[in-house]
């Protein structure tokens, strides 16, 4: 394949003997990371002090989700990074329901654990129903409140139609919020042109921000207003330096912003984003198609391996392998250099970045798999 992102890899600190498809779950550190971090310290903590804040920091939030907001769909001004996924999803599950008159939160039912768990919590706090079911069969209701969707599915890779999704969720008249830690960054996402609701995601994965890196949260302009989040922290006032006894939310986005940024953190992601600049996300998206075709096409014949990735369009960029022995193996692969994860309780992923990730991973992995079966 003629590949327009080749010249991309050169930007990250990756060694060349490890194969890295993990990038799903912890993405690979941008070269730019560490020296910018170095300034950070040095220069803008170190020399400047606490007139950094007045300096960018204090915006940065609202700064950085504009990039993101850049690879999402969503126009500058409803996007802002803050916090992790879990409390994000907290903030945007009772903003959702708040007020209702509705019984019942949806979540899909294979979701990963921590939505599970916040929408089970937003469940009890609110006295509403939880129903977990399968995304196909959504089975939404004029009752439905608020419908938690993962765009793509952590355990098998499996993309849901977000455009479709939406769609059913507006049609009985209920909100729908998505999770985008497995897709934002590697694939075109359109949040305001299908009239989403709310997202949120994380930044470490295929966004590299690094390890606990904050996550986002989209609100679009025509929700902030009613947006009414429980975690009403000094920092989400419309005048935070005022120090008022009263809390009066922002106007605008910055509604979601809780306590203090992490400012390393968010230092590092937004330097980490800097790679996205010149790299079109249809180029991207065809990329971790073809790798993850590639990928599959050499394993999906191997003794007692069964793919659940979805072989249509219908996947994001990772494979996955169900083998009895998936623990085990995924151990032996990381003594060899390959590197993925195990996801219990036979699941092998592979995860390929198409920044960073090349053919030559794809094959490297596949004869390492080949020869420990
Ligand atoms: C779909 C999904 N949601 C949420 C999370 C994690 O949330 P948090 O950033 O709070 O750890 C992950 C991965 O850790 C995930 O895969
Ligand atoms: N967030 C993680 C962490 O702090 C440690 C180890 C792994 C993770 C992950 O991101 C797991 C990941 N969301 C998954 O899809 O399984």
């Amino acid at each position: 394949m003629n590949d327009p992102l080749a010249h991309i890899r050169d930007l990250f600190d990756l060694d060349d003997d490890v194969v890295y498809l993990d990038g799903n779950s912890l993405g690979a550190p941008p070269k730019a990371v560490a020296d910018r971090v170095q300034d950070v310290v040095r220069h803008q903590w170190g020399r400047r002090l606490i007139r950094s804040w007045s300096e960018g920091w204090w915006e940065a939030p609202e700064r950085v989700g504009n990039r993101i907001g850049r690879l999402i769909g969503a126009k500058p001004g409803q996007v802002v990074v803050a916090d992790s996924t879990s409390v994000n999803l907290f903030k945007a599950l009772m903003a959702a329901v708040r007020n209702t008159d509705r019984m019942e939160i949806v979540v899909d039912a294979g979701t990963f654990p921590t939505d599970g768990y916040i929408a089970r919590s937003v469940a009890e706090l609110t006295g509403l129903a939880l129903r977990p079911a399968p995304p196909e069969e959504l089975d939404l209701r004029d009752t439905t409140a608020v419908v938690l969707l993962n765009h793509v599915d952590y355990r098998t890779g499996r993309l849901l139609d977000m455009a479709e999704l939406t769609a059913q969720a507006h049609a009985v008249g209920a909100k729908v919020v998505w999770d985008l830690c497995h897709s934002a960054g590697v694939l075109p996402i359109e949040l305001d042109a299908l009239d989403v609701d709310l997202a949120v995601g994380c930044t470490y994965k295929f966004l590299n921000g690094g390890p606990g890196s904050p996550a986002f949260i989209y609100v679009p302009k025509h929700a902030q207003p009613t947006f009414d989040q429980p975690l009403t922290g000094w920092t989400g006032h419309e005048v935070p330096f005022a120090m008022s006894s009263e809390y009066t939310p922002d106007p605008g986005v910055s509604r979601a912003r809780v306590g203090t940024p992490d400012i390393l953190s968010m230092l590092a992601l937004d330097a980490a984003l800097d790679v996205w600049d010149h790299v079109d996300l249809a180029d991207v998206r065809a990329k971790g198609l073809a790798l993850t075709a590639h990928f599959r096409s050499l394993v999906e014949d191997l003794p007692g391996i069964e793919v659940l990735t979805p072989s249509d369009e219908w996947r994001g960029h990772q494979v996955s392998l169900r083998h009895p022995d998936a623990e085990r193996l995924m151990a032996e692969l990381i003594d060899r250099q390959v590197i993925g994860d195990h996801r219990p309780p036979d699941v092998l992923r592979f995860g390929f970045a198409p920044l960073y990730n090349t053919f030559d991973d794809a094959d490297r992995a596949a004869t390492t798999l080949k020869q420990l079966l």
